[in-house]
């Protein structure tokens, strides 16, 4: 159903109402997850997904940032590297070649890549799902978009200097096959030359976020919590404007004329929150 509603609006997503449409699907999926969560009750998958990409160079803190994401905004957490690690645990048919790409850092077809970000979202019980180190490729957004059929809410980028990424990954110390100085530079040339198209594509679209990746784990996160906090805030606000401005309707009507005064209502809340 999510996919349903989620390829309805980005059809029409040049028009004032597409944007309109986009921001009240961001706030009501997050509304309804705060309220969910509250509640402790499983969301169902007829809510709008709201999705967050996180972007950024071989050991930019994507993944660090990822678990204190979940933690505070109750997100689920899809690693496109973790779950291409897992086929190749499993041995699967693709494993071979998924091991062979991730030494070489090259990047595993995008059919591949989508179809487990794909299971792991129809099986997820969360609407609200943070995409870690996917999108790599312009050919990988497009991909997701045709076959998941919606786009990212948020996008977000770790930018972190080079330097600090290589030190990073050395000291990793997780046994990945790719943390090796040899990798780690093709990595960061397929980085420079694949991904950096993805992040200014959406850039350009104004959902990108970028996060200044030095410091502490928790500074970092510091820049990182204003930005959901900021949905939050807004989806509340809606929320609680919606409820006060039935109330003044149902009053002002008497009841009498219920269509046309919850006709007005919508049409006035859907004004409100494009101006939020
Ligand atoms: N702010 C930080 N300062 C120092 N070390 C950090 C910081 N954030 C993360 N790390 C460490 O750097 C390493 C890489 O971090 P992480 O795995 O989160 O990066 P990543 O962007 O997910 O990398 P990859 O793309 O390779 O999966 C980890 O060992 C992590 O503990
Ligand atoms: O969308 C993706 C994500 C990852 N890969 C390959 O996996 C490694 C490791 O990924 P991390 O996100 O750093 O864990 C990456 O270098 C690629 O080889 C991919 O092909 N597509
Ligand atoms: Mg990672």
């Amino acid at each position: 159903m999510w996919r349903r509603v989620a390829s309805l609006s980005s059809s029409i997503s040049s028009s004032f109402l597409a944007q309109t449409a986009s921001r009240l699907n961001s706030w009501e999926s997050l509304t309804t997850g705060i309220a969910q969560q509250a509640k402790g009750v499983i969301a169902p998958k007829e809510k709008t997904p709201f999705i967050t990409f996180v972007l950024g160079g071989p050991g930019s803190g994507k993944g660090t940032q990822c678990i204190k994401i979940v933690e505070t905004f109750g997100f689920a957490h899809l690693s496109a590297g973790d779950l291409l690690r897992r086929e190749i645990a499993s041995k699967s048919a693709d494993g071979a070649m998924i091991l062979n790409t991730i030494k070489e850092g090259k990047i595993v077809p995008s059919q591949v890549t989508v179809k487990l970000i794909q299971k792991e979202m129809e099986l997820s019980d969360n609407h609200k799902f943070l995409i870690d180190g996917f999108p790599r490729t312009e050919e990988n957004r497009v991909s997701f978009e045709r076959i998941i059929g919606v786009e990212p809410n948020v996008v977000l980028f770790f930018d972190c200097p080079e330097e600090e990424m290589v030190k990073r990954v050395l000291n990793r110390n997780e046994g990945r096959v790719d943390d090796n100085l040899e990798t780690i530079k093709k990595r960061l040339t397929v980085f420079q030359a694949l991904s950096l198209p993805v992040i200014n594509y959406y850039s350009e679209k104004g959902k990108l976020y970028t996060i200044k990746a030095i410091g502490t784990e928790d500074e970092i996160f510091e820049q990182v919590r204003p930005i959901f906090a900021a949905f939050e805030v807004c989806s509340v606000s809606a929320m609680i404007l919606s409820i006060q401005l039935c109330c003044f309707f149902l009053l002002h009507f008497e009841s009498e004329n219920l269509t046309t005064a919850l006709f007005l209502l919508n049409l006035f809340g859907i004004f409100v929150m494009f101006l939020i």
